[in-house]
């Protein structure tokens, strides 16, 4: 039921825009709607969606030449890096990576602290205080890093006919071309839908394997047995899918604007509140699943639980990417970007837990993102290549 309450009852928008509205122009969630629709047609198209595999495996070569160079790496920090470059490639394009994707991510992580603000939080937006200043120095920076990069591309329109970046889209599609003013805003609130819940499901994955190393042989010989296409690789679906399950923590929130009574009338919720499910309980209900805090894949494949679709309107089960009408429209990029890094990885490199201290706790999760909950304070990897 709450997956599908629409939004003059309970307010998906109003969910979101509780934490996101300060980075974005004002008036922008009135177009929230439409312009988070043509997330589906403009990325989930299957030729953008092959391009952007091509684009993941060059970013994660890159990248994981890099590490193996380094003594030791921080595997959320890094990943997050990795994540950036491949968002703003896919989404934004080429001459927003070439030329930007430094100082884009130097305001994403501005952002991410202001927005946190106590002081944020608790003013009303009329009230002048430091977070917020910079909130909107910050906003206009990306709005002016924008209208620099269209005016660029107004120059030669031949050259970017055919790309398939997000923004090309969006600008040629007759439902979103007259929004383009508010395409900063939107590729803001993108980035932070982003980033942070599929630098969890890479980075916990990797730590996970880690932990688990005989799947690590496993995943590399079905890897093998599919010619290294990962996205049709079972075993390897099933340790990203495990990770989704075990470390989902994207905080579902409504505002309400009708009352809605539940439980038969037991209860009604007023107009005005803020209301939340909890996937992460959902996941760890040992009625649904069993052993429901070890990383188990194998469920997946399980002809029982690996086969029932525990996310249809009965059973919502599976909540890694909502359900219902504000299913997650990313879903297919996500995982193009997991399935991509960590396949590169497995292939290609050895690895290891790269603390000195062997006694790190695992289980301090960090739900204070907007997203999924990343490792308190980290953890390191080592990296080493493999012999053909
Ligand atoms: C592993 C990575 C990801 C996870 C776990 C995830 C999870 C979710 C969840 C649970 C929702 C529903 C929230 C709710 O109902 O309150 C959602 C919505 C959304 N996600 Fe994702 N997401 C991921 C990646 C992405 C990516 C890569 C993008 C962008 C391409 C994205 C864009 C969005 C948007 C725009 C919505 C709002 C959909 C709507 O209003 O209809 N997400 N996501």
């Amino acid at each position: 039921m709450y997956t599908d309450v629409k939004e003059d009852t309970w307010s998906f928008g109003g969910g979101i825009g509780l934490f996101l509205k300060k980075i974005a122009q004002p008036g922008y969630f009135d177009h929230l709607r439409t312009l988070v629709s043509s997330l589906n047609r403009g990325v989930n198209r299957k030729v953008a969606l092959d391009h952007y595999t091509q684009l993941v495996g060059e970013e994660a070569d890159r990248v994981l030449e890099i590490w193996s160079k380094q003594d030791r790496v921080q595997v959320f920090e890094e990943t997050s890096r990795f994540v950036h470059r491949v968002i703003v490639r896919c989404l934004m394009g080429q001459d927003f990576y070439e030329n930007h994707v430094d100082e884009l991510y130097d305001i994403l992580h501005h952002m991410e602290t202001d927005i946190g603000h106590p002081l944020n939080m608790l003013l009303p937006d009329w009230v002048p205080h430091p977070p917020s200043r910079r909130l909107k120095q910050h906003r206009d920076r990306f709005g002016r890093i924008f209208q620099q990069q269209l005016a660029e591309r107004r120059k030669d329109p031949q050259a970017w006919k055919d790309s398939l970046d997000y923004i090309s889209f969006t600008l040629e599609d007759p439902r979103t071309a007259h929004l383009e003013d508010w395409l900063p805003s939107h590729h803001t609130v993108m980035m932070f839908a982003a980033h942070t819940s599929t630098v969890a499901s890479i980075a916990w994955t990797i730590i996970e394997l880690l932990r688990n190393p005989e799947y690590i042989s496993e995943v590399r010989k079905a890897l093998d047995a599919h010619d290294m296409d990962a996205r049709h690789t079972p075993a390897l679906l099933a340790c990203i899918k495990e990770t989704g399950r075990h470390y989902s923590g994207v905080h579902m929130f409504r505002t309400t604007h009708r009352p809605v009574d539940l439980d038969e009338g037991r209860y009604t919720v007023p107009p005005d509140w803020i209301v939340c499910i909890s996937p992460y309980l959902t996941h760890h209900d040992p009625e649904i699943y069993h052993d429901p805090q070890k990383w188990l894949p194998e469920r997946w494949l399980e002809h029982d639980s690996g086969t029932r679709n525990l996310n249809n309107p009965q059973e919502v089960a599976f909540l890694q990417f909502g359900a219902g009408c504000h299913r997650c429209p990313g879903e297919a990029l996500a995982g193009i970007i997991a399935q991509g890094l960590v396949s590169h990885l497995l292939k290609n490199y050895d690895l290891a837990l790269g603390n000195d201290d062997t006694s790190q706790d695992f289980s301090m999760l960090d739900f204070s993102k907007v997203g999924s909950p990343w490792l308190l304070g980290d953890a390191y990897i080592r990296l080493s290549r493999r012999e053909e």
